[in-house]
């Protein structure tokens, strides 16, 4: 049996055909997405068909089952007519801080946390509504209802039917579900857009079959009911205790299977739930993969040539340290901060050491998630290294000593169209656990390479001076 799972994700949408007895890839494709951090959705759309065409034309049978997993946050807000209102505003973009500030200071962070699992920053759905509300009103007025991206693409699949859906996982993060009842929480979201009160989708279990395919090729299939793009990859990757996701995609995101819901008042831990019906804390940077590519561009060379380049400096650049914040930054809460590099001699400002410090500085930002996580009671047993900057070796190389646990580098593959096309073939088995498809990989053991903690000295002590942090 054929089953096919899309990832709409910040960069690109991609579609695999997966083989759903052993989990083998049969057939893939992907296409890009506009850059911004507001799009309009009818971008994920075009991407979502070209990309499945491509994947279904190469396919060996009829696709069964089809499930989506999106970027997280995104809002999309639908009229009485299911149209959107305005762009989607997507999780990396950071207007809405005020707003988040302004929730945090009318509940505290204490009570955002324990109701929601969250304290609010700019990523969050609900923070989104609440700009929306205060600086476009007429197009609040117009709001019948609000979809996240996996909802929005996985209800053009079933050819925009009357019922909306969505599953725990990405409800989770927009700031007004309770990962402890499972519930929405419309008071919240009515609060935050000024008294309106949009209709929000159907919450469904991560087994159900929510609709069935319309699209062209696809037709008759089952839609499951998708869900984050983080929580797909937990899916895909069949995590055990212990095994902690460091994903370097366009965000960095670091995430760890848990039983329980958390709720941390720091804000730095976001208390999600997964794919599975359990939960998934999950700490969060906007500065990852593009932090490469932005220093590649630089230095004048590929993504190829920066690995290269890092690869020849000694651990610590030479004295420099890369706060990366390119895009400003969610964790830590600094949605106005930008870039800097500390520690330039003439000396030291070489190209070699500049692409060490990229490297560095990125993989710092996730060593504190790392620690965060580990701070909330999380056991850290390895890491597995995965997203698109996963397949640089200089990431590969350096990540051991400066995460101080062992790098599991499960081989290279679309981890979020995997866990969506194995939720799909859940949802079409109907059976009470998901299938269980090997993952192979490569083991880089931490061995006793201790320059990392140098390194996060200091870049820590170079946070600590630009932002007082
Ligand atoms: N070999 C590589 N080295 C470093 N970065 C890479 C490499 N291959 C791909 N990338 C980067 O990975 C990113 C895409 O990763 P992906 O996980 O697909 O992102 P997203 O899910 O956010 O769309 C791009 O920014 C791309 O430049
Ligand atoms: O906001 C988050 C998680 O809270 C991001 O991880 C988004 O879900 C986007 O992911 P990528 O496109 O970078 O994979």
């Amino acid at each position: 049996m054929l089953v096919l799972g899309i990832d709409s994700s910040t960069q690109s949408t991609k579609a695999l055909v997966v083989d759903a007895d052993s989990g083998e890839v049969v057939a893939e494709a992907k296409a890009s997405h506009p850059d911004g951090t507001e799009v309009n959705p009818a971008a994920w759309w075009e991407a979502a068909q070209s990309a499945i065409g491509e994947a279904v034309a190469q396919a060996p049978g009829r696709i069964e089952a089809v499930s989506v997993g999106g970027q997280q946050h995104g809002m999309v807000a639908l009229d009485e007519r299911g149209e959107v209102v305005r762009d989607a505003l997507l999780w990396n973009d950071t207007r809405s801080a005020p707003q988040a500030a302004e929730l945090t200071e009318r509940h505290g962070a204490k009570e955002l946390a324990s109701r929601t699992g969250l304290v609010p920053v700019a990523s969050f759905t609900i923070t989104k509504l609440a700009w929306l509300a205060q600086n476009e009103p007429a197009n609040a007025d117009r709001v019948a209802q609000v979809l996240l991206p996996h909802d929005w693409v996985g209800w053009q699949l079933a050819g925009r039917p009357e019922r909306t859906w969505t599953d725990h996982g990405d409800a989770s993060g927009t700031g007004y579900y309770s990962p402890t009842t499972g519930e929405w929480l419309p008071e919240m979201l009515a609060e935050a857009m000024g008294g309106r009160t949009p209709k929000l989708p159907e919450l469904l279990a991560p087994n159900a079959k929510a609709a069935v395919a319309t699209l062209p090729g696809i037709e008759g299939a089952t839609i499951g009911v998708g869900t984050g793009d983080n929580m797909a990859a937990a899916l895909g990757l069949g995590l055990q205790p212990g095994d902690v996701v460091v994903s370097l995609g366009t965000s960095g995101a670091v995430f760890v299977p848990a039983e329980q819901p958390s709720a941390d008042e720091t804000g730095i831990v976001a208390g999600f739930c997964d794919a599975t019906g359990r939960y998934l804390p999950l700490v969060c940077t906007l500065n990852a993969a593009r932090v490469l590519s932005s220093t590649a561009q630089v230095l004048g060379t590929d993504l190829e040539g920066l690995s290269r380049l890092a690869l020849q400096a000694e651990p610590g650049s030479g004295g420099l340290s890369l706060l990366p914040y390119l895009e400003g930054e969610r964790t830590p809460n600094l949605p106005d901060a930008t870039g800097t590099l500390t520690g330039l001699t003439g000396a030291n400002m070489t190209p070699q050491n500049l692409a060490r410090a990229a490297v560095e500085g990125m993989l710092c930002g996730m060593a504190d998630a790392i620690d965060a996580l580990r701070d909330t009671g999380a056991e850290v047993r390895r890491v597995l290294l995965i997203g698109g900057a996963a397949r640089s070796e200089a990431v590969q190389a350096i990540a051991p000593g400066l995460f101080g646990v062992d790098v599991h580098i499960p081989d290279p593959a679309e981890y979020v169209a995997l866990g969506a096309a194995k939720q799909a073939a859940w949802a079409h088995s109907g059976a009470d656990t998901p299938p269980d498809w090997p993952v192979a990989g490569t083991s880089h053991p931490v061995g006793d390479d201790t320059s990392g903690t140098a390194v996060r000295a200091a870049y820590a002590a170079a946070r600590h001076q630009v932002h007082g942090i």
